[in-house]
C-alpha cells in the first residue's frame, strides 16, 4: 500500500475492497442455502452473512489500522479470519485521488469507523436481495465525512454482480451516475418494516405523490441518489449510527442533507448513542429546512419527546 497517501485516503481505498469482499461473502451465505437466522429483537434478524461479513472487514480494518475505533452492528467478532477473507489490497484508482486538505492530516485518534456488515438483513432474509447494502462509514471528529455504500445484488450491463459507490466530502463521490428527481412530483422513501402511527403521520404531512417503502437506510439514500425519491422519511428511532454514517458522508458528499427529523445532524464519535432516537431525514436537492418544518411540531416533538424517555 501507498503509504505516503493520507491516513483518510488509505481508510477509503482498503474500505472500497473490504466491502467488495463482505459482498462476496453474503452471496456465497445465501448461495450455501443455510441462513443460519438469529432474532436480535423485534423485525430485527441477524444471519450467517452479518456476522462473517463483519469478521472479514473488521479483521481487514484492523490489521492495517489497529488504533484506529472501529464499531461495528454485530458487536465484538472473533478476527482469526482464513486468508480468504483477510483483504490486504485498497482500490488503487481511489489512491490516484487527491486527499482534500481539509482531512489531509488526521491521525489514527480523529477516525472512528461505522460498520453495518448488511443492511437490509430482513430484507435479505426474504429474498428482496436487491435492498441489500455493506455499509463502512468513516467519521472525523464527530462527523460523517466519508462512506462506501456496496451493492452485493446489483447487476452490472456486463452482467457481473456488485456495485461499490463512495463518497467524501470535499472530493465527492464514484462508482455511479447521479440524477435529479423528476420536477413536479415528490416522492418519499422510507422503511418498510418498521412503520409505525407517529411515523405515519410525519409522512401524512408531505402529500408524497408516491411512498417508495424499501429496506435498508442505504438502499434508501441511494434512490436519492439516483434520482428515485426527494427525501427519505424515517420518524422513530430504531436505526443506528452505522446505518447512517456512510450514507450520509456518500450523499452530502454529493450535496444532499442526512439529519434527526429536526434537521440536526448526528454526532459520530466512539462513545456516541448507538441510537438515532430523533429519526432520519434526508433530501437531495430539496430544501431540507422547508421539508424539516413540513412535520407537524407536534409530531417531532412525540418523538423527541419518546427519545428523552427511553435515553
Ligand atoms: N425499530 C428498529 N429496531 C431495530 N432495527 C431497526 C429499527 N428501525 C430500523 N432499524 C434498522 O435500521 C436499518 C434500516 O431499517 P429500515 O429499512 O426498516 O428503516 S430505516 O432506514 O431506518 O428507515 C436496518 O438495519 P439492518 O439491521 O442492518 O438491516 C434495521 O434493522
Ligand atoms: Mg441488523
Ligand atoms: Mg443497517
Ligand atoms: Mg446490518
Amino acid at each position: 500500500m501507498a503509504t505516503t497517501s493520507p491516513l483518510i485516503m488509505r481508510i477509503m481505498a482498503l474500505s472500497i475492497n473490504t466491502a467488495k469482499r463482505a459482498g462476496c461473502i453474503i452471496r456465497d451465505v445465501m448461495q450455501q442455502g443455510d441462513l443460519g437466522i438469529v432474532d436480535k429483537g423485534k423485525n430485527d434478524p441477524q444471519t450467517e452473512a452479518d456476522r462473517s461479513a463483519q469478521r472479514s472487514i473488521i479483521a481487514s480494518l484492523t490489521k492495517q489500522f489497529p488504533r484506529i475505533k472501529i464499531i461495528g452492528e454485530e458487536g465484538c467478532s472473533d478476527l482469526n479470519v482464513c486468508a480468504d477473507w483477510l483483504v490486504e489490497e485498497p482500490d488503487q484508482d481511489f489512491l490516484q485521488q487527491a486527499c482534500p486538505s481539509k482531512w489531509r492530516d488526521a491521525e489514527d485518534e480523529d477516525f472512528v469507523i461505522w460498520v453495518d456488515p448488511l443492511d437490509g438483513t430482513a430484507e435479505y432474509t426474504q429474498g428482496f436481495v436487491e435492498h441489500v447494502t455493506v455499509l463502512i462509514g468513516i467519521a472525523v471528529k464527530d462527523s460523517a465525512v466519508g462512506g462506501i455504500i456496496h451493492q452485493p445484488y446489483y447487476k452490472q450491463p456486463s452482467g457481473e454482480l456488485g456495485r461499490t459507490i463512495w463518497g467524501l466530502k470535499g472530493l465527492g463521490t464514484g462508482g455511479f451516475t447521479s440524477k435529479a428527481a423528476p420536477e413536479g412530483q415528490f416522492i418519499i422513501t422510507t422503511t418498510r418494516s418498521h412503520s409505525n402511527a407517529l411515523h405515519q403521520q410525519a409522512l401524512d404531512a408531505f402529500s408524497a405523490t408516491e411512498i417508495l417503502k424499501v429496506g435498508g437506510a442505504g438502499f434508501k439514500v441511494l434512490q436519492l441518489l439516483e434520482g428515485k425519491a426527494h427525501a427519505y422519511v424515517f420518524a422513530t428511532p430504531g436505526c443506528k449510527k452505522w446505518d447512517t454514517c456512510a450514507p450520509e458522508a456518500v450523499l452530502e458528499a454529493l450535496g444532499g442533507t442526512l439529519t434527526d427529523i429536526n434537521g440536526t445532524h448526528y454526532s459520530y464519535h466512539a462513545d456516541v448513542e448507538h441510537v438515532n432516537r430523533t429519526g432520519v431525514l434526508a433530501s437531495l436537492g430539496q430544501n431540507h429546512t422547508q421539508l424539516v418544518e413540513k412535520i407537524p411540531a407536534d409530531v417531532r416533538q412525540a418523538v423527541s419527546a419518546k427519545a428523552t424517555k427511553t435515553n
